[in-house]
């Protein structure tokens, strides 16, 4: 490796997701000077369009699948390098891609994204959802199929649950409800029936982020710089996509073989511990799989602990302390959000100023859409950490809103708004500014009251 040449560059981001487009964007609108390279695997970037501050904390936004090109034109001092990295050599701030070049770095943010943790890797029937090459292997094998086990009670679950047609579905879930990621039993059971029908789409569907796709540049491992002097490399294609997002099963049919048109049945505190082959029914040891987060630590400043590395994004674990109304999950909005606040800190530290943690991380907030409802998680939502400490509100009309409130010491610290309820904003302010709302205990909630009036 010593006797390669190396190409140095001010910045280097590895990714070209959410995360690290968003980096690299901060970065270069900071510094339009800064030398800013950006390694990915994926032969397209992902960048957010039409992005939507909703209220102070919630966002929405479409996110596009774009060519390299889009980029560079736009940040004339951004390098694309389309190969994998392949290792990452800290003490010589380098780095070696799979088509065997090396580049050196001043600082480097990795936005190499998530894993998906399959159950195992070596048997063709079992899939993880993740990339575009993924869903589609999906749809191949969905196709011929008259059954298909979902294990998971994640966001990728419920989707495929409720998706799902023409093919019997166990949905095995370890917990006592479904969703449990996103809710608590309550609103699991004010779901369930949209499980038990066929699917509807309702008249004010939620706005929801889309792809758009265009036709990939040529070759495989390729150099995109302003100057369109793109060098070619000649390694294959590399397989190491962006992870999808919001509606990654439009573009594709998730039907089976069969006629029927939904047949799902639940199997709950349920935890496959091992998949067997055909040759393998017979007894064997088993194994539970190990539930690691597995990301890279990082501080409140994005940075992980080695020297000039920050990290940002799915492949990053957030090791600071967190405010009480804030938790990571690995969501698009939050991708978006650390690429940009790391991006932030790469420029202030290499400008020697000083930079206190976004006001993005002091409130969790989501948008989303389960089984064709709007779905609006704040703050602890699910009472995360609160232990016994806390009481809930609900309100709840079958088939049209689900509402619950988390309450601690009188003040609202989280809730789960299902359905058109229009009360995200109230509640954000009400959650932000930490009002005593013991007063008005359960009135709260009465739907005969207009609450934005009420706490005006
Ligand atoms: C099926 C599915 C549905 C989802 N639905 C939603 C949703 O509805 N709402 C929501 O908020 N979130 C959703 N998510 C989560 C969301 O997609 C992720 O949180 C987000 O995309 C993470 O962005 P990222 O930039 O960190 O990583 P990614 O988008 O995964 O990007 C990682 C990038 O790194 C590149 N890369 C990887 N390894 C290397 C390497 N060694 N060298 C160079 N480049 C490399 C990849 O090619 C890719 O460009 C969903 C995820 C999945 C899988
Ligand atoms: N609309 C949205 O906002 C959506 C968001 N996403 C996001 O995309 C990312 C990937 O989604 P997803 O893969 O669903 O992620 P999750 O990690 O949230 O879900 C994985 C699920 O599988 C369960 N599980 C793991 N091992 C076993 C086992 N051996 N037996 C039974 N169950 C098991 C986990 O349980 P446990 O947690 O107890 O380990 C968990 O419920 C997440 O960050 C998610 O939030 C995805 C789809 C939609």
């Amino acid at each position: 490796m010593a006797d390669r040449k190396k190409k140095t560059f001010s910045f280097v981001i590895v990714g070209g997701g959410i995360a690290g487009v968003t980096c690299v964007e901060q970065l270069s609108s900071q510094i339009p000077s800064a030398d800013v390279a950006l390694i990915t695997a994926s032969p397209y970037i992902k960048t957010v369009t039409n992005y939507k501050q909703v209220s102070k904390t919630l966002e929405e936004f479409d996110v596009a699948e774009r060519p390299f090109s889009v980029l560079v034109e736009k940040f004339p001092n951004i390098t694309v390098i389309h190969s994998a990295v392949i290792s990452l050599h800290t003490q010589s701030h380098s780095l070696e891609t799979a088509d065997g070049r090396i580049f050196s770095y001043e600082k480097l943010c990795i936005c190499s994204g998530g894993r998906p943790k399959l159950l195992t890797w070596d048997n063709p029937y079992v899939l993880g959802i993740r990339d575009t090459d993924s869903a589609q292997e999906l749809q191949k094998q969905l196709s011929t199929a008259k059954r298909i086990i979902v294990v998971g009670n994640g966001g990728i679950a419920l989707e495929l649950a409720y998706e799902v047609e023409g093919c019997e579905v166990i949905w095995a879930v370890k917990d006592k409800a479904i969703g449990n990621t996103f809710f608590d039993a309550g609103a699991a059971q004010f779901l369930i029936p949209s499980l038990e029908v066929e699917k509807t789409i309702r008249a004010a569907p939620c706005k929801r982020p889309r792809y758009t796709t265009e036709d990939p540049e040529p070759g495989a491992s390729q150099t995109f710089t302003a100057d369109k002097n793109a060098q070619r490399h000649g390694s294959g294609p590399i397989e190491a996509g962006s992870a999808l997002g919001p509606d990654w099963h439009d573009g594709i049919v998730l039907r089976g073989a069969e006629q029927v048109s939904r047949r799902v049945s639940l199997e709950y505190q349920c935890e496959v511990e091992k998949i067997f082959t055909s040759a393998e029914l017979l007894n064997s040891p088993q194994q539970t799989p190990e539930n690691d987060d597995g990301g890279l630590q990082v501080d409140d400043h994005m940075m992980t602990s080695e020297p000039d590395v920050y990290a940002a994004g799915d492949v990053c674990t957030a090791c600071w302390v967190h405010s009480a109304l804030w938790q990571q999950m690995r969501l698009w909005t939050q991708a978006r959000q650390m690429g940009w606040y790391a991006g932030r800190c790469m420029a202030a530290n290499v400008l020697s100023e000083s930079i206190e943690l976004d006001f993005c991380f002091e409130l969790f907030s989501h948008i989303t859409k389960f089984f064709n409802y709007k779905v609006v998680l704040l703050g602890k939502f699910n009472g995360q950490g609160l232990g016994p400490d806390h009481e809930l509100l609900l309100r709840c009309t079958k088939g049209q809103e689900y509402v619950k409130v988390v309450l601690s010491g009188g003040r609202m610290v989280g809730a789960v708004l299902i359905g058109e309820t229009d009360l995200e904003e109230t509640f954000e302010n009400l959650i932000l500014n930490q009002m005593d709302l013991t007063p008005y205990g359960e009135e709260l909630l009465n739907p005969n009251i207009d609450i934005e009036d009420y706490f005006d």
